[in-house]
């Protein structure tokens, strides 16, 4: 069954505790938390202090999505901060490779983003090294924007070469993954889908995470 990790962008940051509570108990595998720098991306989010103090409100894990560029800097951080996965985008670091080993050192899943116009081609050399691929299928930096349609490709590459090579990563997707979209998704190999507005933007958020789900086994 696919996993769904609600994002916290699109939480109300003035009671966030409740809102993390409310969607655990509605249903989510993981919490997703969007860090913005203000530089890889133009907009600036939430740092580690808020991870901290989110750790103890829920049991789910944590899924760190670090749009910042010198992520390596910011890396252990974030893990004691009590993140369970971090990603990282392939374009904000000059070496992956080292960057993956860095984030594992630190007892983390390690996961790798690609923005809409960076090819699957730049992380088919560490597929075999990481936990998790995340494919954006908007461009990062804000919530709430429209699916890009030709990200679906990327996701079915993806999904090929980890049946090829037998891998063993999640392949999550992030960016305007509504009921409308979220079964393309699916079908194209996803395991993992980040919804932020389409969870938060609605009152019954265990209702909204099941519509999600059902229109994915539709
Ligand atoms: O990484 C992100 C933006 O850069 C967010 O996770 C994503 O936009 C979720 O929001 P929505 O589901 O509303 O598109
Ligand atoms: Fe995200």
């Amino acid at each position: 069954m696919v996993k769904i990790a609600p994002s916290i962008l699109s939480a109300n940051f003035a009671k966030l505790g409740d809102e993390i509570i409310d969607v655990d108990k509605g249903g989510a595998d993981y919490i997703h938390v969007d860090v913005m720098d203000g530089n890889f991306v133009p907009n600036i989010t939430i740092g580690p202090l808020i991870v901290e103090a989110i750790k103890p409100i829920t049991s789910l894990p944590l899924d760190v999505h670090l749009m910042i560029d010198n992520p390596d800097l910011y890396i252990p951080v974030f893990a004691n901060a009590g993140a369970s996965i971090i990603t990282v985008h392939q374009e904000a670091t000059v070496h992956l490779h080292r960057t993956i080993q860095l984030i594992k050192s630190n007892g983390v899943k390690a996961g790798v983003a690609l923005n809409p116009g960076t090819p699957v081609e730049m992380i088919k050399d560490v597929l075999g090294e990481i936990d998790l691929v995340l494919i954006m299928t908007v461009n990062p930096g804000f919530g709430g924007q429209s699916f890009i349609p030709f990200t679906i490709d990327k996701i079915k590459q993806i999904a090929e070469w980890r049946d090829q090579y037998g891998f063993n990563f999640e392949i999550e997707v992030d960016g305007g993954v509504n009921t409308t979209t979220a079964k393309s998704c699916a079908q194209a190999g996803a395991d993992v889908l980040v919804a932020g507005s389409a969870v938060y933007n609605q009152n019954d958020r265990e209702q909204a995470i099941l519509q999600i789900r059902q229109a994915v086994e539709k």
